[in-house]
């Protein structure tokens, strides 16, 4: 049997999400739609989102063990009003940044890649439109891998 990296390990290491997420922030801040909805973001954002993103594809639990959880990181977006030509806009600047930085090109990983980056940039904004938030301390972190997503989100209630 073929012993199938993790995404994280695939990509190269925390140092490879950190360059990725620092020279996109870079270019977010001087664009002329997202500078305006980052103008007052923490001097940890970018580490955060790094380290978040990080785990969700298999590296280190760095954000949970910094305290984060995948319902804090929902909170940041709530009240956020982001729309979707905000959306879009990340997307494509960290797309941008992807090829720059000379993040793994194989249509295996982009596509788990950006698979992701619209899975997780579409309920930001659904997120960012909430005044409370609707997800639960305990919810745990989201894991992504190669796959397909299994299906559409079902509600247990
Ligand atoms: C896969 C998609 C996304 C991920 C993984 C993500 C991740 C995160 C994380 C981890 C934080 C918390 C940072 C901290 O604790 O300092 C955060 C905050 C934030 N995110 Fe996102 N985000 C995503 C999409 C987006 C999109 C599409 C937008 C806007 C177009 C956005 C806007 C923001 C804003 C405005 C904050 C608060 C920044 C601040 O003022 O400190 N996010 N995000």
């Amino acid at each position: 049997m073929k012993n199938i990296p993790t995404l994280y390990e695939w990509a190269g290491d925390q140092q490879t999400f950190d360059t990725l997420f620092k020279t996109f922030y870079a270019k977010v801040v001087k664009d002329d739609l997202l500078g305006e909805v980052f103008k007052n973001m923490s001097p940890e954002h970018v580490k955060h989102v790094s380290h978040f993103v990080a785990e969700v594809f298999g590296g280190e639990k760095l954000y949970t063990q910094e305290g984060g959880s995948h319902a804090a990181m929902v909170g940041k977006h709530i009240g956020k009003m982001l729309t979707e030509e905000k959306r879009q806009r990340w997307i494509r600047l960290l797309l941008q940044t992807a090829d720059e930085v000379g993040l793994k090109s194989d249509p295996e990983f982009r596509s788990a890649f950006v698979g992701y980056l619209e899975w997780g940039t579409r309920i930001a904004v659904i997120n960012s439109q909430l005044t409370e938030n609707p997800m639960k301390q305990s919810e745990p972190m989201p894991k992504w891998g190669w796959g397909e997503t299994g299906g559409p989100y079902l509600s247990n209630d």
